[in-house]
């Protein structure tokens, strides 16, 4: 699958920065909310070629729920079971994610992307199935290369109905026992260092399941190797159903001319193969928060990104995208709605 991907619009640049620079604030004191600002106006920029105001439409969140086969090697403290008891929860409003949303005015999809139990018919959930579990990915490839094909695909048509439905920011969440093992081999496979950089404790895991996940993504590398400078590769081999689906619909909204909006671990591990398959999408990528997950980190600052919130959560299910929003919504309104020095009659300190 190839993407066509606009790079953003530079060429007001000067005027976005005389707009931000011209507001009732000594320079730059508005921080963080300057630069999403200035990425906003860039983005929107390109499909209108205007810059006098910034909108966030119908910002949607959407939950990728898939299981891994790696769970059966007791790499979380949960199995694989509690994959679809929460998405049960999803869809019956009760989880973190639910909460947030209602809260910050998100509309909330979740999608089943592959998991072991399906949700009952009469849940709201929508069905974008490659499976209903990957393989153990220390043992052989988590899915064939063409699941990887159809996860995009997939991804690709929901998107653009999202779009067509009206809204320019989507955001992604994840639900998957197991999948911070997944993302610590795709983050170790891109980055290129070793699982010892990239495993953390997940869910809570004791230190002793530490150093098995570790000696699990250690194991996946050596297996891999050969195929790993791929990055749908990397999704073949290490991803799982949801990581796909997040990966492809980044790819797809970037194409749509969307703002994404980045989560934690899990989520930035999608991003890092999004931006291999094609760099232009981190121009549309706002990162949400730093994660307590241990690789969170070094991934944000190989990316030399910067994230817009740090207060320790380690939950996923898009939850730290969610409480960005009022943050992303704040930078639209101060540059709309701020007087400019001349507006408002206050002495130019630029
Ligand atoms: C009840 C429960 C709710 C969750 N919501 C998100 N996660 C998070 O934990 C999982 C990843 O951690 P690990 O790799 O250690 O399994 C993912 O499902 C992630 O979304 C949850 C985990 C549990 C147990
Ligand atoms: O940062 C995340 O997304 C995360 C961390 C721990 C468990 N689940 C998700």
């Amino acid at each position: 699958m190839t993407y066509s991907i606009q790079s953003v619009s530079t060429q007001f640049d000067q005027e976005i920065q005389a707009t931000i620079d011209g507001k009732t604030k000594p320079l730059g004191a508005l921080g963080q909310l300057e630069v999403v600002a200035k990425q906003l106006a860039r983005v929107q920029a390109t499909s209108t070629n205007k810059v006098d105001r910034l909108v966030i439409k119908k910002p949607q969140l959407i939950v990728f729920a898939g299981d891994h086969g790696v769970a059966s090697e007791g790499v979380s403290i949960a199995p694989s079971e509690v994959t679809g008891q929460m998405v049960a929860n999803f869809a019956q409003g009760g989880a973190a994610i639910n909460v947030f949303c209602r809260q910050l005015g998100w509309q909330l999809s979740v999608v089943d992307a592959g998991i072991l139990i399906a949700p009952e018919k009469e849940l709201q959930v929508i069905n974008q199935r490659l499976g209903t579990t990957t393989a153990p990915l220390h043992k052989t490839q988590a899915m064939p290369l063409e699941k990887v094909t159809q996860g995009f695909a997939k991804a690709n048509q929901l998107i653009k109905q999202v779009k067509d439905k009206g809204s320019n920011l989507v955001a992604f969440g994840e639900m998957g026992i197991g999948n911070t093992t997944s993302a610590s081999a795709i983050m170790a496979a891109i980055m290129q260092v070793c699982a010892k950089d990239t495993v953390g404790k997940g869910t809570g895991v004791t230190d002793e399941v530490v150093l098995k996940k570790q000696q699990v993504v250690e194991q996946a590398l050596v297996l891999h190797k050969e195929k790993l400078s791929d990055p749908i590769q990397v999704l073949a081999c290490l991803g799982g159903f949801e990581i796909v689906q997040i990966t492809g619909a980044m790819l797809a909204a970037a194409q749509e001319n969307m703002h994404i909006l980045v989560d934690g671990f899990i989520c930035t591990a999608a991003a890092l193969v999004a931006i291999q398959i094609n760099p232009t999408v981190k121009d549309y990528m706002i990162f949400a928060h730093c994660s307590g997950e241990k690789g969170h980190i070094k991934m944000l600052e190989w990316l030399e990104v910067e994230p817009l919130l740090n207060i320790g959560l380690r939950l996923g299910e898009g939850t730290g995208a969610a409480l960005a929003l009022p943050l992303i919504q704040a930078s639209a309104a101060f540059y709309n709605e701020m007087a400019s020095f001349e507006q408002a009659d206050v002495a130019d300190v630029v």
